[in-house]
């Protein structure tokens, strides 16, 4: 049985103007659009273009007034928490935040962690707020894109496992503060492979093709963008709070984070 029902509800994606956040706005809203009433997506990017074109698209596909795109860099802490409540007050809810937006630069590992772990802590931190029931929200559903690096660690990319890792021990503990509390707010986190992407052959710069490919096989191939979307979706629809899923090509793999101790 579907956890959320998704009329009328409202999802943010960040890093939603290309690649896997893209595929995962698109995938809510070709769900959406079978739906009698409205389900809206709000893409939050950095590339004007990028989004822009994928507003374009989407508008075309699914209709003006289900989906919208603002320029929002997620180091930018105002920036970021203006804008979800400006969300939530003038769209008049917010149901479904998906912090998507990451990137793996070594070179510069400070953005690195601004991006991939202090971006998300601030967009759940910000989204619990509006969603708490307790605090007159009403529920929902927070997902991290964590990666099979937050769980194991792969050469080369040290600082980006850093930030994976940091994710998935940070949306544990969320989940635990919600359950203890009854926030009414489910918490999780997606751990994928490798991606079968440009972006992820660019990995083989990093740690030569014999790693690269050591990797691949070691974590069970690269996966595709439509079957991460697919498990995307499930566990925004089905999954129970404190819910993180490894996914690999040859299936998922779905781990209970920690029991509530007390
Ligand atoms: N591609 C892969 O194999 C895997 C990717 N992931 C994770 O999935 C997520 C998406 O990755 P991809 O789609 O592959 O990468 P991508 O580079 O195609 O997409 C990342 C998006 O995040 C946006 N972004 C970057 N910095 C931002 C900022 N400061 N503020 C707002 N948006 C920003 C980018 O503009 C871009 O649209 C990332 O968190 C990544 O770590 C996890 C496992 C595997
Ligand atoms: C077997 C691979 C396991 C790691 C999978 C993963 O999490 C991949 C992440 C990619 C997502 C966003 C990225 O930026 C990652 C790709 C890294 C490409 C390196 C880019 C280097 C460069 O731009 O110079």
């Amino acid at each position: 049985m579907e956890k959320i029902s998704l009329p009328g509800k409202v999802a943010v994606v960040t890093g939603g103007a290309r690649g896997i956040g893209k595929a995962f706005v698109q995938r809510l809203l070709e769900k959406g659009a079978k739906l009698p009433s409205h389900f809206q997506v709000v893409i939050l990017d950095i590339l004007k273009d990028e989004g822009e074109a994928s507003l374009k698209d989407l508008q075309e596909k699914f209709g003006r007034d289900n989906v919208y795109f603002y320029y929002c860099d997620v180091t930018n802490g105002k920036l970021f928490e203006d804008l979800l409540k400006s969300i939530n007050k003038d769209i008049g809810k917010l149901d479904i935040m998906v912090n998507n937006a990451g990137v793996c630069n070594e070179d510069d590992w400070e953005q690195t962690i601004h991006i991939n772990l202090i971006g998300v802590i601030r967009g759940t931190k910000q989204a619990t707020e509006l969603m708490r029931r307790d605090k007159g929200g009403n529920g929902g559903v927070i997902l991290n894109m964590s990666s099979i690096a937050g769980l194991e660690p792969f050469k080369g990319i040290e600082t980006y496992c850093a930030t994976k890792h940091g994710l998935v021990g940070f949306t544990k503990t969320m989940a635990l503060n919600s359950e203890d509390a009854d926030w009414g707010i489910r918490y999780h986190c997606m751990c994928p492979v490798g991606v079968d992407t440009a972006l992820v052959h660019k990995l083989k710069q990093i740690t030569g093709q014999e790693y690269f490919d050591h990797a691949v096989e070691k974590t069970g191939g690269l996966l595709s963008i439509e079957g991460l979307t697919e498990e995307f979706l499930k566990m925004i629809l089905y999954s129970d709070n404190r819910c993180l899923a490894i996914v690999k090509p040859t299936g998922v793999q779905y781990l209970e984070m920690e029991k509530k101790t007390n």
